[in-house]
């Protein structure tokens, strides 16, 4: 009764191995793990069915606990030539990273000793140099990983700062294959329900109101998918940098901060009005948030067509930010003009640069009431961007204003990191909606449904179609991965 439903989760699995199969030889692969170059050590990777053989080759039959590290004499397995001294490690599969027998050498890091144990690793028959990423998709055909915890890995080598290192490792741990499995699981055992009804409806064997637990089933589901979708992007927003955008009025001093968070110079300052153009952007790492501030073109009416082009991408590019910050000038009078006040509004902090150069006369409180109430913001900050005057503050500061606005978030432990997972994760709501719509004699149609919504989680997790995810996800590996 469950055939049609056990043939189509099979038949995409097989497809994946197949095409898996053509395009890559079941070799045994090698690849030099830890980055090219010298160094103290250095870690060759060696994977697939001939992996031992090869190492009691070259180490004269020594290595026979598994997970255990040996100190040995490297040899060539042809000439016995000694290429250096190592540790030896087996991991026999499948508990292994790939699922298949593996072994770690960790030779000298020098160049020529690298070369002489990848060399004669070359030489061994139906070895070959991994491509990249190889061991990593070894790792998923063997169901060792699935997709979510791939890119988590992805996300692991890429993190550069605490935030983004959390949230990479939660997800190489499982952190979204389990909850998105068990929410597929349970729609399958829907289902399955479904289609016995389908099959044997007129049967006595079918208790009464076996479909109203599915309703209720699928019900409380769909409820927790919709609360998972409503995250405000968190995660996808700090994997990707948090985007913040400086805009402002021409040479108020824009793109001076930016070369001072920075510490080079990025963009190009001068007194000349409308001197930036494109968007610049530089990338910060703020408390462990990784943030990407970018600078934008002086907002003013212009007819220079190349400066209303800045302007125009200026105005897309803080409609997009995820935090806005207005620069405006102290020894201008902090004037807001219209075409400013267009992009702001009371989400905006606003920064009083040129403190320095405030005219006698003018007080900067009275400065910064007349900005507060002109534009609702909750933060003013004065500083100078030419003495560096403030902005340690200002940074401080902008650390607490990203952990009131990610912390609690961050601490969700199912977070989608990737649109990829928001599609899916919409087209199986929609799924679900379909189904709870659907009148009670048009069982074989919600059957559909929920097919349609089981697959759509397992395109998440890479149970079915997803070669296409993978090619791209393994170009994000180096090799050795
Ligand atoms: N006195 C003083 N001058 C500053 C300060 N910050 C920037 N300037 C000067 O103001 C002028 C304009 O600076 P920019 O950084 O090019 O200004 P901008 O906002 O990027 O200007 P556009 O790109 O033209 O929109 C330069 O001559 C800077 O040296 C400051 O804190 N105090
Ligand atoms: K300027
Ligand atoms: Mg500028």
């Amino acid at each position: 009764m469950f055939r049609s439903l056990a043939l189509a989760c099979t038949r995409s699995i097989q497809t994946r191995k197949l095409h898996h199969n053509v395009i890559t030889r079941p070799q045994t692969i090698y690849a030099l793990s830890t980055s090219p170059g010298k160094a103290g050590v250095a870690v060759v990777r060696i994977s697939g069915n001939s992996a031992k053989e090869a190492i009691q080759k070259m180490t004269l039959g020594n290595i026979t606990e598994p997970r255990k590290a040996y100190f040995k004499r490297i040899r060539h397995p042809n000439s016995g030539l000694v290429l250096d001294r190592a540790l030896v490690l087996w991991f026999p599969g499948p508990h292994s990273f790939t699922g298949e027998d593996s072994v770690e050498l960790q030779i000298h890091g020098g160049n020529a000793v690298v070369k002489s144990v990848l060399d004669a690793l070359r030489d061994l028959k139906d070895f070959r140099m991994a491509e990249q990423g190889e061991f990593a998709r070894r790792a998923f055909d063997n169901d060792k990983l699935d997709l979510t915890e791939l890119e988590g890995l992805a996300d692991l080598l890429n993190a550069e700062t605490e935030v983004q290192r959390q949230l990479a490792l939660r997800q190489a741990e499982g952190g979204l294959r389990v909850p998105y499995e068990t929410w597929r699981e349970k729609l399958i055992k829907c289902m399955a329900t479904t289609e016995a009804v389908i099959d044997f409806g007129e049967d006595e064997n079918i208790e009464e109101g076996v479909m109203d637990q599915v309703v209720l089933d699928v019900t409380e589901l769909r409820g927790l998918i919709a609360e998972h979708l409503d995250d405000s992007h968190v995660g996808e927003i700090v994997r990707n940098g948090i985007q913040v955008a400086i805009v402002g009025p021409p040479n108020a001093g824009k793109s001076t901060l930016l070369n001072r968070l920075a510490k080079r110079e990025a963009a190009i300052v001068s007194d000349i009005p409308g001197t930036t153009r494109d968007v610049v952007e530089v990338k910060l790492n703020l408390g462990g948030y990784p943030v990407i501030v970018c600078d934008t073109a002086g907002l003013r009416e212009s007819t220079d067509l190349i400066e209303m082009e800045g302007i125009k991408r200026a105005k897309t590019r803080v409609r997009s930010s995820d935090i806005k910050i207005c620069l405006l000038s102290l020894d201008k009078g902090a004037i807001i003009d219209p075409i400013v006040k267009e992009v702001i509004d009371n989400e905006t902090y606003v920064i009083l640069n040129k403190e320095d150069a405030l005219k006698n006369g003018n007080s900067i409180q009275d400065l910064i009431s007349k900005v507060q109430d002109e534009t609702g913001a909750k933060k003013v900050w004065t500083m100078s961007c030419k003495t560096g005057q403030g902005v340690d503050k200002f940074l401080n500061q902008m650390i607490d204003i990203l952990k009131a606005k990610f912390d609690s978030s961050i601490g969700n432990p199912v977070l989608i990191t990737q649109a990829r997972h928001r599609e899916h994760l919409e087209d199986c709501l929609k799924a679900l909606d379909t189904f709870l719509l659907m009148p009670d004699e048009d069982i074989v149609l919600s059957a559909e449904e929920l097919r349609q919504a089981a697959n759509a989680l397992g395109r998440i997790t890479g149970r079915v179609d997803v070669e296409d995810v993978l090619d791209v996800l393994f170009g994000q590996f180096c090799i050795g991965k």
